[in-house]
């Protein structure tokens, strides 16, 4: 197999540089409840409103309102041949990958370029930091290496360089041995792995079901399901569907941390399955998750078939050139180090510190100009190809989880963001674009195009000189077209095919594209700090309805049984102040017969009385 390295050109650099990265100084929302667009200048403004000065803060890192000081209307550029000149000056074209760009329904003005380049000059610097190794994750204290993944030259330290060429390797090869029966699983009377069941949650599975739905082929080697959830139907229906060629299912179980609470639920759902189908887990099992973590204890005592790595300094939602998504896609018969070429490729386009020259600083000039760098649009992300459906799924995480942030990394409170959403083309041209046209207008749009409606020798003209391709790209162009005449603004990512090259182009694009902008705008792009407050106050509800089954519990061993009121279960556990929560554990409960009501019911909580079916001795004396 080819080597992926030299394919990007930068040196590597081999010293780990530990300062903070350079911060630009961002033009930031003012309090006031309507959004601010700052730098709006120039002929091809919509509404605008402008900033004479960075907004000032309060005592407490808050922002201060009212600097907005004029405010001016204009439409976006109008004028065919105006149109087209624009057309022609901004379209960015990257030969070799066949990907084009176009900003040219996007109104930022000259001036606001010209007032923006300082800002992105800096952002360049930063990322050339980060490719070299600075703890660009500084809440973390984490280097943030995905871009050395697919140019392992570039690694900061030979040791590194080794630990991504090293996995590269072994995820072929063991996915060559389980592909051709080498490894196989021990009960199945196939004689082979022919499902993959995926599960993991996050980062762990938004790119690998990406690249499955856009890249896998009709009939792969191993097909692929996915448990994404900790729901219990969700996961009984994925085992149901395996039915028996649960014998010749490889289980992979991916998680960074190897203690995300979802995916280890996930792990033990399948394991109980195997269980019971008299199957040996451990013979099917592949762990993919950072060294010594719970997952990969558990899989190194349990024995199970194979451990992959994933490195501290590669984050989830930017894993999916990692083993995470690498052994997934290349089990299924997708071609793995195209992918990987094809985001190098992508990275070295993106090294240029010519704005103009730079897709994924040019998707960051639209995002801020679109959402006057505060989030204030939302970003719709419209594939026209039912193979990229998932494209504005994995994005979403991409973009919000990064870009989603209270603070700044000055400590300025900021509430950043940029909302993504979007299914696909023309699909959703019955669905919601009739607001998008007419409605509120609080959102741009991200057309993905892809030149190559068939395979070549397939196609046929359902209606003299159209074919059903042409039709999808009439929907396109007619929205896009329909979407400006109406002051909608958008940008056209092209591609000439779904191919791994093309689809590993488009997940780096993205990547740099949220970099940069997390650059213009001053933030962490690499943490996920919100995220662990939801994960807390879960932990607290488990907690509690563990307090409430005990209360229960010593109620129903009194003779006569004893049903309680909410207030007095409530009181007996010490928590009048979560009585609406024990409300809610309670009617979960009964909707699963573990509790029972005596009195009333759960839509009237005042009436309620419960108890529990059995009385459990041991747990009240135990
Ligand atoms: O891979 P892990 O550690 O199981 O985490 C899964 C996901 O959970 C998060 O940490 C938070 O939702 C994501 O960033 C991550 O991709």
């Amino acid at each position: 197999m080819a080597s992926i390295s030299g394919i990007c050109s930068s040196s590597p650099s081999l010293k780990p540089r530990l300062k903070p990265l350079p911060r630009a100084t961002s033009l930031r929302r003012d309090s006031a409840s309507f959004p601010i667009r700052p730098h709006r200048i120039g002929p091809v403004c919509s509404v605008a409103r402008e900033v004479s000065a960075e907004p000032s803060k309060s005592d407490d890192g808050t922002l201060e309102k009212g600097t907005a000081t004029k405010t001016k209307k204009i439409g976006l550029e109008k004028d065919p041949r105006a149109l087209w000149l624009r057309y022609v000056e901004w379209l960015y074209q990257h030969k070799e990958l066949g990907l084009f760009l176009d900003v040219s329904r996007v109104g930022f003005s000259d001036e606001f370029v010209a007032e923006m380049e300082p800002r992105f000059q800096a952002a360049f610097r930063a990322m050339e930091e980060l490719e070299k190794g600075a703890i660009a994750n500084p809440d973390e204290g984490r280097m943030v290496g995905h871009y050395w993944l697919r140019s392992p030259h570039l690694a900061p330290t030979s040791f590194l360089k080794t630990q991504i060429d090293t996995t590269l390797d072994v995820v072929c090869d063991f996915a060559d041995a389980v592909v051709s029966g080498k490894i196989k699983p021990p009960s199945s009377p196939e004689g082979r792995f022919t499902q993959i069941l995926s599960v993991g949650i996050g980062g762990s599975a938004l790119g690998p079901q990406f690249v499955a739905e856009a890249l896998a082929p009709d009939n792969p080697p191993l097909k692929i399901r996915f448990i994404d959830n900790t729901d219990p139907a969700g996961i009984d229906h994925q085992i149901a569907q395996l039915g028996p060629e649960l014998a010749s299912t490889l289980v992979i179980v991916i998680s960074k941390s190897g203690g995300t609470p979802e995916t280890r639920n996930g792990l033990l759902e399948v394991q109980k399955a195997f269980r019971e189908a008299g199957l040996d887990f451990a013979k099917q099992g592949v762990a993919i998750t950072q060294e010594n973590s719970l997952l990969d204890n558990t899989a190194r005592i349990e024995g199970w078939v194979a451990r992959f790595p994933m490195f501290d300094w590669v984050g989830g939602r930017t894993s999916e050139m990692s083993a995470v998504g690498l052994l997934p896609a290349a089990l299924q018969g997708i071609n793995i180090r195209e992918m990987l070429v094809g985001a190098a490729l992508m990275d070295e386009a993106n090294r240029t510190t010519v704005l103009k020259n730079n897709p994924a600083a040019l998707l960051a000039l639209c995002w801020y100009w679109a959402s006057d760098g505060v989030g204030s649009k939302d970003m719709v992300v419209l594939p026209y190809k039912d193979s990229l459906l998932l494209f504005s799924r994995y994005l979403q995480q991409l973009v919000m989880e990064s870009l989603g942030k209270e603070f700044d990394l000055d400590g300025n409170r900021v509430n950043q963001g940029l909302t993504v959403y979007g299914n696909k083309g023309s699909t959703d041209q019955h669905a919601y674009i009739q607001q998008l046209r007419e409605g509120v207008h609080n959102f741009f749009v991200t057309f993905i195009e892809v030149l190559r409606d068939r395979p070549p020798g397939h196609d046929w003209e359902l209606e003299p000189g159209v074919t059903c391709g042409d039709y999808l790209f009439g929907m396109l162009q007619g929205t896009r077209s329909a979407l400006y005449a109406n002051n909608r603004e958008s940008i056209t990512v092209t591609v000439q095919e779904v191919t791994p090259r093309t689809v590993g182009a488009l997940i780096a694009l993205y990547e740099r594209a949220v970099g940069i902008y997390a650059s213009l705008v001053n933030i962490n792009a690499y943490h996920q700090p919100g995220v662990e407050a939801g994960k807390k106050a879960a932990g607290e509800v488990l907690a509690l309805q563990k307090r409430v089954l005990a209360v229960l519990n010593e109620a129903s061993c009194k003779e006569p049984v004893e049903p309680l009121t909410l207030e007095e279960v409530a009181e007996h556990c010490h928590a009048p102040e979560d009585i609406e929560m024990i409300h809610k554990i309670i009617a979960h409960m009964a909707a699963n017969d573990r509790a029972l009501i005596a009195e009333g019911s759960c839509g009237s909580p005042r009436s309620l009385k419960v108890f529990l079916g059995e009385c459990n001795v041991d747990e009240l004396y135990g």
